[in-house]
């Protein structure tokens, strides 16, 4: 595990962003694994502001995202393909074909998910996975359980998860209760993987996910495991990493 620690968020987000244009800069048709939430904004502003200069070209990239809500159209403002569009696909020449979101709107959702991972193997597989983390440590919407989750699969949120987002909606009740999310194993099998983590608020579970045991209860613990992870934290968030 690479751990990189930078003054502020922004040039955290500026360390993160370097990585996934490398990597496209490297591999024109990339496959990278995007995540969502606050964490993973910045990164996205810098990725446009490179792009607007001409340092990367997305035209060729194809994306594939961590998870969706269950219950919320695409359209919808709270929905995970509407943020996407929102803070990058709408301003860079990427294809919209070439950009992928579980579908929180199927009928079927075991079918979605398995038609999802079937999805990321036919694509070759992700290249780098960019990963927030939750307060609880998860990843994704893997929450913590008694065991590692396996592929994409339908989960139900925890109240903590429920209430973190519900800054987002306009009433708690409105946050969706449920999501579909790759899993640990669709997650572990990215060739390399951008763990983002900032603030303060996540000081704590930096150092479970990082230096505790690997366990099912802070699912980011697992990363651990995985050869090819880079840590990018602001200060806030690395406070407790000695
Ligand atoms: N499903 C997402 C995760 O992918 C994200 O990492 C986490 C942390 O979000 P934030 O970056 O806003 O703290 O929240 C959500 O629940």
């Amino acid at each position: 595990m690479k751990i990189i620690v930078e003054k502020t968020y922004e040039r955290m987000c500026r360390m993160a962003a370097n990585i996934l244009s490398a990597q496209i800069i490297l591999k024109a048709d990339s496959v990278l694994g995007l995540a969502t939430g606050s964490t993973p904004c910045g990164i996205y502003k810098q990725l446009i502001d490179w792009y607007n200069k001409g340092d990367v070209d997305f035209s060729k990239v194809r994306t594939v995202n961590l998870d969706e809500y269950v219950g919320l159209a695409p359209e919808h403002d709270q929905s995970y393909r509407y943020y996407m569009d929102q803070n990058l696909f709408d301003h860079v020449n990427i294809d919209k074909a070439n950009t992928h979101v579980p579908n929180g709107l199927a009928k079927d959702a075991q079918a979605e998910c398995l038609r999802y991972d079937k999805l990321i193997q036919s694509l070759g597989g992700t290249d780098v996975q960019l990963l927030g983390i939750g307060l609880n440590g998860h990843i994704g919407f893997n929450e913590p359980s008694d065991v590692f989750d396996t592929g994409t699969h339908c989960v139900d949120l925890t109240e903590s998860t429920i209430e973190a987002n519900s800054r987002f909606f306009e009433r708690e009740e409105d946050v969706p209760r449920q999501a579909i999310t790759m899993g640990i194993k669709t997650i572990m099998q990215a060739k390399k993987i951008v763990l983002a983590i900032n603030g303060e608020k996540k000081r704590e579970i930096a150092k479970n996910a990082l230096y505790g045991p690997v366990t099912p209860l802070c699912p980011a613990s697992v990363l651990q495991l995985h050869p090819d992870v880079t840590v990018v934290l602001d200060e806030a968030a690395a406070g407790l990493l000695g």
